[in-house]
């Protein structure tokens, strides 16, 4: 089962943008990915830079886990921008276009390399891989299994439908297929799967669509381009009263029927076996880390 660190919102906030940069502790996400790619002008690539280093800097007591996008690995500014950010100690790298494990790999690598630099221990910088291209989307099954430093896939629509020659749309048929993948290749190696942008703003409504659209996919949190969109995402992803208290009576019945000697027990009319039980567990360990339950039961409920 994955890991159950809380990464339901990540919030883009532009590198370049001291006013933006300055109101990060103050945005309950549980991830803030400070941009240093597609959110900064050409010109502005080397100042944005040492503004987020600055700003890592002086921002060492932090409330949630902080990760930069660097420009892809491929680009004039890639390294420079790891060489920049990487002694002010992010979290971790976003790592844009993650189209091959190679590209992966060679970040690895070289985060490797300034971790025996800087000696701290080897692993600390943490990888979240975007999906966002046809051809990432072929190859994230194997991008998954690159580097043990791997939080989590990302999907990024906005790339992808780009690389693909279609519109996206707020319905979003044409990302299904892609969506699909991208959360088997995550779920397959243990790691998180995380959701694209939704970049209309103002449109909270349908924000709310596709957020409950992606958690019914398996995705298990989303990029988020506005501060307002945070508490929307962590609304969808809390599991309701009634599924927590759906979850419990399954543990329940489980532990009923196994003093009975048996794996199978009905509930209201419908069975509960194993991979009834597993769901239940998943839910009750959600709301755990959400702080919605006091308690977890423990792995024994899954054995029979
Ligand atoms: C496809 C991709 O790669 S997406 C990733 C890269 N893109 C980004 O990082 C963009 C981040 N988001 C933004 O810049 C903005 O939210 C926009 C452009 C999408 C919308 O801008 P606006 O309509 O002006 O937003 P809005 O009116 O809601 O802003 C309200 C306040 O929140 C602030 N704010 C908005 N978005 C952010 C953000 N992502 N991070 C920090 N602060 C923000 C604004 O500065 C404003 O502050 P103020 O009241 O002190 O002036
Ligand atoms: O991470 C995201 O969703 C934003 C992005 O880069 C994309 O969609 O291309
Ligand atoms: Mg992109």
């Amino acid at each position: 089962m994955s890991s159950f660190t809380l990464r339901r919102s990540l919030l883009y906030v532009p590198g370049n943008m001291p006013s933006m940069l300055q109101n990060i502790p103050v945005f309950a996400a549980d991830t803030v990915i400070i941009d240093l790619e597609d959110a900064v002008p050409l010109g502005e690539k080397d100042a944005a830079r040492r503004l987020v280093r600055r700003f890592l800097e002086n921002y060492r007591d932090r409330r949630q886990e902080v990760l930069v996008r660097i420009n892809a690995l491929d680009t004039e500014w890639g390294f420079d921008d790891l060489r920049e950010v990487l002694p002010a100690m992010p979290d971790g790298i976003r790592l844009p276009k993650a189209d091959t494990p190679e590209i992966v790999e060679r970040l690895d690598t070289f985060l490797t390399e300034h971790e025996e630099a800087l000696g701290v221990e080897i692993g600390r910088f943490r990888i979240l891989p975007s999906i966002e291209s046809a051809l990432g989307v072929i190859n994230c099954i194997d991008v998954a299994a690159t580097s043990t430093r791997i939080l989590g896939l990302a999907f990024g629509a906005e790339d992808y439908t780009a690389s693909m020659e279609i519109e996206r749309t707020k319905s979003g048929e044409e990302l299904f297929n892609a969506r699909s993948r991208v959360v088997w290749a995550a779920k397959a190696a243990g790691v998180q799967a995380i959701d694209t942008i939704f970049s209309d703003v103002k449109d909270m409504e349908g924000f709310r669509r596709e957020t409950e659209l992606v958690k019914t996919l398996g995705f298990t949190g989303k990029s988020l381009v506005n501060p307002r969109q945070i508490e929307v995402v962590h609304e969808v992803f809390a599991p309701k009263p009634e599924e927590i208290d759906y979850a419990r009576q399954v543990i329940e019945a489980i532990q009923r029927a196994r003093e009975m000697g048996t794996g199978v027990i009905s509930l209201g009319g419908k069975m509960v076996d194993a991979p009834v039980v597993k769901r239940a567990l998943r839910v009750i360990r959600t709301a755990y880390a959400q702080g919605l339950v006091d308690e977890v039961p423990g792995e024994e409920v899954l054995r029979g």
